[in-house]
């Protein structure tokens, strides 16, 4: 086994999981997802491929993209498309809706689901550590927003946007940087919701808490020992739990939900504490 699949479920396993909609919820609906190649993104990119639905991913490592791609393709027998590129690049990002456009005609929806940081103390932050946080988590999702947004508002056309951030309302100990880049998309979201409901467009997020994917590779093992003891289910959840819960903000279940924040964390946001650097000596305590 390798590291990479200690965390996450198998090709296989995406392929044949259950799922309670039905096979052709998203028919021929076209989503763009970043951070595909891994994680909940590639559990996404199955499932909205399972419903019918045309998909462009995009992460910044062509060998993961082409992983999920040719997985696809192995398993379901479907084509996905696949673009490495980087959100934190505005160019780069109108590529993406472009390309998105002229491969499959118009764009439907849009995840915004690539990001990540890494667990330090806030007061050791280097500036390279915060700028690349911030840079990729909070104005790379705005670039995908609002290339989308423009794309949606020229051409007359409904859209719906879910943006994967975290629970942060009690701070997030050890990941200042993403708790700060996270809340910033959540009021953006909530703003743009607003501004944009006249255009039809759709913004929602969704916060999982301690989620087992190959993602966990960045957290020492002392720390991942205890993420199922994070929430009162003291377990932790899964890709797909997020994949579903993102396709009922986007499916017609959602279609009265815009601003809201649906979180998928086993109720972490009322007891646990996640310490993703290990628990410091202070806070260790029955
Ligand atoms: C949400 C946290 C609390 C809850 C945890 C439990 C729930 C888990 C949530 C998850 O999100 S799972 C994981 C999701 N995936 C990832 O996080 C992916 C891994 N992370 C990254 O790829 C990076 O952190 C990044 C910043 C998102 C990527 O940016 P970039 O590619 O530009 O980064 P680097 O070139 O690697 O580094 C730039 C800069 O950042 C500092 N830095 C990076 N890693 C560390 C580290 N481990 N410790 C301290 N500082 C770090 C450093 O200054 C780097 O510059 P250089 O020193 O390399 O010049
Ligand atoms: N797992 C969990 O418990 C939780 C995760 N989250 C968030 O959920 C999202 C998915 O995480 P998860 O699946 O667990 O972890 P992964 O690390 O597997 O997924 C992150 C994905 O984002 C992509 N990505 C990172 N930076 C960029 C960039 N600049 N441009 C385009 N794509 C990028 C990565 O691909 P590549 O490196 O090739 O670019 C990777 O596929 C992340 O935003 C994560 O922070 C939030 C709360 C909890």
């Amino acid at each position: 086994m390798t590291e990479t699949r200690q965390w996450g479920f198998s090709e296989e396993e995406l392929a044949s999981l259950p799922t309670v909609y039905r096979p052709d919820l998203l028919q021929d609906q076209v989503v763009v997802l970043s951070g595909g190649g891994s994680g909940m993104g590639k559990a996404m990119a199955y499932l909205f491929t399972r419903l019918g639905a045309k998909v462009m991913i995009c992460g910044r490592r062509e060998e993961k993209l082409a992983e999920t791609r040719d997985g696809i393709r192995r398993l379901l027998g479907r084509d996905i498309a696949i673009m490495p590129m980087t959100i934190r690049d505005p160019d780069q990002v109108d590529a993406l809706m472009d390309r998105t456009i002229a491969e499959f005609g118009r764009i439907d929806h849009v995840v915004n689901n690539g990001g990540g940081q890494f667990p330090q103390a806030a007061i050791d932050f280097s500036k390279k550590g915060w700028n690349a946080v911030i840079d990729t988590n909070l104005n790379g999702t705005w670039h995908m927003m609002q290339a989308a947004a423009k794309r949606w508002r020229d051409r007359g056309e409904a859209g719906s946007i879910v943006n994967i951030v975290a629970y942060v309302e009690r701070g997030m100990p050890q990941a200042a940087h993403t708790c700060a880049a996270r809340a910033g998309v959540i009021y953006l979201s909530k703003t743009v919701a607003t501004e944009w409901a006249p255009l039809n467009i759709r913004v929602n997020c969704v916060a999982p808490g301690t989620v087992a994917t190959e993602g966990f590779n960045v957290y020492p093992p002392e720390a991942t020992a205890r993420f199922a003891d994070t929430n009162p289910m003291r377990r932790m959840g899964n890709a797909w739990d997020v994949a579903e819960g993102v396709i009922y903000l986007v499916a017609p279940s959602g279609k009265f939900i815009t601003g809201e924040m649906l979180t998928i964390d086993g109720g972490m946001q009322m007891w646990g504490t996640v310490w993703p650097g290990g628990v410091p000596e202070h806070f260790n305590v029955v």
